[in-house]
């Protein structure tokens, strides 16, 4: 991939979240899912559970995230559905973001980044989500194909579960915390973008569970770039907790729901009922917090 892009995914990402909101739904079709859909745990039951939840879906929320994992367990055909999955997102005009949490050394790194982030790749996202436990700097093929070919990064800096906070919290040499660290090396990685009048294409995970565990770990989320804060719905957060969780930075807050939303299928118009109540609530809650807020 040599040509550069001609959109950053930050300026794509803003744009979208004016315009359909911010929420983003995820592709999570666990076993437990298919079965209450009434649907078959093998290949054509992840074939009609995503089929059915792009159809639904695609043409209105912002992003739409697939939890790559759940696709995987079926082997080379689950990896085709995947593919068909994100190509129509795209089609209908969502922003996809494959959670697919890679982390390895650079040279491994950059063949995750070309799975991903290369506009040649079957696999071709907007954006990915990456580890940076093997050291913020081996993620750096991805955060340079990003720039390159106008797609976006999500290092998982604080994430949803209770577990977490023992590595992420774990204090350096010097007093940042290993969170902070890295909200710190994706605040000057968007600082180019965020000169040019753009929000960042280099976001943050930040779980909407942490209610104010942000301060413990002495994290300052202004990182010029998106925040995606898993966690409400199935995991206990609610839209109301934006706001707390997140301060004046929920402005760029991309509130995620996986299961909170799945469950209500397989029928569409409850699909998109149950996703335009959370984005009612996400609006609500941001404009409750004050100007600040949003
Ligand atoms: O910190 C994190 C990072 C990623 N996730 C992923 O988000 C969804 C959440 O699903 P729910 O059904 O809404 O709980 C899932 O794909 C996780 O792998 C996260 O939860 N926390």
């Amino acid at each position: 991939m040599t040509t550069p892009a001609a959109e950053s995914f930050g300026s794509r990402l803003r744009r979208a979240m004016d315009e359909r909101g911010p929420l983003c739904v995820g592709i999570d079709p666990h076993a437990a899912l298919l079965a209450d859909w009434g649907l078959s745990d093998d290949i054509a039951g992840l074939e009609r559970f995503t089929r059915t939840v792009v159809e639904a879906l695609a043409d209105r929320v912002a992003v739409l995230k697939p939890q790559s994992a759940f696709f995987e367990r079926f082997g080379s055909r689950g990896i085709a559905v995947l593919e068909r999955a994100v190509a129509d997102s795209r089609e209908a005009g969502a922003l996809v973001l494959m959670d697919a949490k890679r982390g390895d050394i650079g040279s491994t790194m950059a063949a995750y980044a070309a799975t991903y982030l290369d506009p040649a790749s079957p696999l071709f996202s907007d954006a990915v989500t990456v580890s940076p436990y093997l050291g913020y700097g081996s993620l750096r093929p991805a955060l340079d194909l990003a720039r390159e070919s106008g797609t976006g990064v999500f290092v998982l800096a604080l994430t949803s579960n209770p577990e977490g906070a023992e590595v992420q919290h774990a204090v350096r040499a010097g007093g940042a915390s290993v969170a902070a660290t890295m909200l710190d090396h994706l605040r000057a990685e968007n600082a180019g973008e965020n000169a040019a009048g753009a929000m960042g294409s280099y976001g943050a995970v930040v779980g909407a569970t942490l209610g104010d565990t942000l301060g413990a770990a002495g994290a300052d989320l202004s990182i010029g770039g998106p925040l995606l804060a898993p966690g409400i719905g199935a995991q206990g957060a609610t839209a109301a907790d934006l706001p707390k969780v997140f301060g004046a930075a929920v402005r760029d807050v991309v509130p995620n729901v996986s299961r909170g939303v799945l469950r209500h299928g397989p029928d569409a118009a409850a699909l998109r009922a149950s996703a335009a109540r959370f984005a009612d609530e996400v609006r609500e809650a941001a404009d409750a917090g004050g100007p600040g807020a949003r």
